[in-house]
């Protein structure tokens, strides 16, 4: 079950502002319960976790369980809320070297990532790391245009039809993808692949709990009915607009109350490495719904205690605009218990002790001197690190930012801003169409 804990706001925020924020609250709610708040046509992820096509569900479940048969490796090509979901999902849920077992200790499918960058070192290094073994290929792009997916597709297509012929590759090929329009729809029906579908209504970075985060984490071995259940018992617990009642509600309050103080970034903090992803998830769906019209709290992470020793200098004294929000595990998954020795190290009086029960007290010293240093700071806390309290964690970050951005004044459901590199980029690399735009770049060159 998922808590947030919030008695280290008390010197930063007064009872008295909570209540004087209810009534925006309140309407922020309806604007989206109603449907009646800007950006509305996107805010289908808000019932997904009861109202999802239960079919699909299941032809997901078989397309994992052929995977799992017949790859050694699944390439998911995708950006941005086509990756991020999925990824943060199987670091959540699997050992942080999952990947680097070979194959014979592994019980999944290696699934490896591409298509979020343009970097050619990058594609070259996956296809060594493939190497001989049988593979396929998810791609995903809600839009079925987006550039970077579009070019790694392209190889890897190539890849499988010269490995497995023409016809092999097309039963290695999952199209996951809107349900009408796109170049990715039209070439998935022209040449036969399986499709999934990403609905109208919901938007990349609410895409997780679809198939763009449901056939990865499946057939990395996620059970995406717990998964689902989990989001369903968020649907069920962040739904009241009353603020004492809702705790993702209460989220977003508090940190709108902060942004309003100055506190103008928010870094999510974790203390262990399979959170890591889950951080860069949570800085899309905050940062490309939060940051526009000149606003918006910005989303950094914080990777404790690895960052403590690079950043953690600033956090503690720097420029005071910044606040944390701890998502942390209680129960370890697994543990080590520090060895007893005769060594001169220094470690003595930690001998015997759980290296769980060391991290659990850096993150409680580490975070009562952030807030001695002027750092507010939140818990979003789970019990366990499984499938269930992923789903809930994920549906509560995703209603908050909703509620956030209705009380802040903006669409939380748009992105207009991240077509200005597209369009400079398709300007520079001369894509039909953008031509009156490419020689006043190159001139700025
Ligand atoms: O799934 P796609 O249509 O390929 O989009 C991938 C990403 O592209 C853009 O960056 C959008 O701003 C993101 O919201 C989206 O997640």
């Amino acid at each position: 079950m998922l808590k947030f804990k919030t008695q280290h706001l008390e010197k930063f925020i007064l009872d008295a502002e909570i209540s004087m924020i209810q009534p925006m609250v309140t309407v922020a709610d309806e604007m989206l319960r109603k449907g009646i708040g800007a950006g509305s046509a996107y805010t289908d992820w808000l019932h997904l976790p009861t109202e999802y096509d239960k079919d699909e569900f299941a032809r997901i479940q078989a397309a994992a369980k052929k995977i799992q048969s017949d790859s050694k490796v699944l390439v998911v090509i995708g950006i941005g809320g086509s990756y991020l979901g999925a990824r943060a999902a199987i670091d959540f849920l699997n050992e942080y070297f999952n990947n680097y077992l070979p194959d014979e200790q592994r019980d999944f499918p290696q699934v490896l990532f591409v298509g979020n960058s343009i970097a050619p070192a990058y594609l070259n290094s996956l296809i060594n790391v493939i190497g001989d073994r049988d593979f396929s290929v998810n791609v995903i792009s809600k839009s079925g245009t987006t550039t970077e997916p579009a070019i790694a597709f392209r190889v890897f297509k190539q890849m499988l039809e010269e490995k497995y012929g023409v016809v092999g590759a097309r039963e290695r090929i999952y199209a996951t993808t809107d349900a009408k329009r796109g170049a990715l729809k039209t070439l998935a029906d022209t040449e036969g692949y399986e499709e999934f579908v990403v609905p109208d209504g919901v938007g990349g970075r609410f895409s997780v709990l679809t198939a763009v985060g449901l056939l990865p984490i499946a057939t990395a071995g996620g059970d995406i009915e717990q998964l689902m259940a989990g989001a369903a018992a968020g649907e069920v617990e962040y739904a009241d607009a009353d603020l004492a009642k809702n705790p993702a509600y209460q989220y977003a309050a508090y940190r709108n109350i902060l942004y309003r103080k100055g506190y103008t970034t928010e870094l999510l903090i974790n203390y262990d490495p399979t959170l890591l992803q889950f951080g860069e998830w949570w800085k899309q769906l905050q940062g490309e719904s939060e940051g526009k019209d000149g606003k918006g709290i910005f989303p950094a992470t914080g990777n404790f205690s690895t960052d403590l020793h690079s950043f953690g200098q600033y956090i503690q004294d720097g420029r005071r605009n910044l606040f944390e929000t701890l998502f942390r595990v209680t129960e370890p998954v697994t543990d080590v218990v520090i060895p007893e020795m005769d060594a001169d190290d220094g470690l003595g009086y930690l001998q015997g002790e759980k290296m769980s029960y060391v991290n659990r007290t850096a993150s409680e010293g580490t975070l009562l001197a952030h807030v001695d240093g002027g750092v507010p700071n939140m818990i979003v806390e789970v019990d366990k690190q499984n499938e269930f309290s992923l789903g809930q964690a994920i549906y509560f970050f995703e209603v908050a930012v909703a509620i956030s951005g209705y009380l802040n004044g903006i669409n939380p459901f748009d992105q207009p801003g991240v077509e200005a590199y597209k369009r400079n980029m398709f300007g520079l690399l001369g894509k039909p169409g953008y031509e009156d735009i490419t020689y006043q770049l190159q001139q700025r060159l």
